[in-house]
């Protein structure tokens, strides 16, 4: 596994809509490992592929507790693949977020408090789950790197 260069905002590859994953072969593998590893080493909670200059529907999203978020989950890292948020709560909650390709920037950005998700996992099953709070946060960050947007886009 490989720490990748990360791109960092400017990048047209940030603007871009990453494309579908259709063939869930090795070079899948290795690319969520070295985003996995990438991830770990720039201390993030998450990454999505365009972030490390490939343009595949894919992010890893890693929730630990951290002083901004001392209640986050500790969980596992989750790979997901072609993501689709199916349905959104009315509710909102506004919160700090940090991008690991805007360096040294924090921006307090609106999101759905609840959201129920559908993706693929590495094997190509499909998965649907009910995300809340700082989990379902990290995963609608990831969801807009896949479609070209970052938190600029986003700021108040
Ligand atoms: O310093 C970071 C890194 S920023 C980060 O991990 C992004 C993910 C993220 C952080 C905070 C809220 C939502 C998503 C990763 C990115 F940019 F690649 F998507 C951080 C860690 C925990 C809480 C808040 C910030
Ligand atoms: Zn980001």
């Amino acid at each position: 596994s490989a720490v990748l260069p990360i791109a960092t905002v400017g990048e047209k590859i940030l603007a871009q809509h990453a494309q579908a994953v259709t063939v869930f072969d090795v070079s899948i593998q290795s690319l969520a490992d070295d985003m996995l590893t990438t991830m770990l080493a720039a201390n993030g909670v998450g990454i999505a592929a365009p972030q490390v200059f490939s343009s595949a529907a894919m992010f890893i999203m890693a929730s630990r507790p951290n002083p901004r978020y001392p209640d986050a989950p500790n969980m596992r890292p989750v790979v997901v693949i072609n993501p689709r948020i199916l349905e959104t709560s009315t509710q909102m909650e506004l919160a700090e977020e940090g991008c690991l390709s805007i360096p040294d920037q924090r921006v307090k950005i609106w999101r759905h408090a609840q959201i129920k998700v559908q993706y693929h996992d590495l094997n190509g099953n499909l998965i649907s789950d009910i995300l809340v709070g700082f989990v379902a946060r990290i995963f609608q960050h990831e969801f807009d790197h896949i479609q070209g947007i970052t938190l600029l886009e986003r700021s108040n």
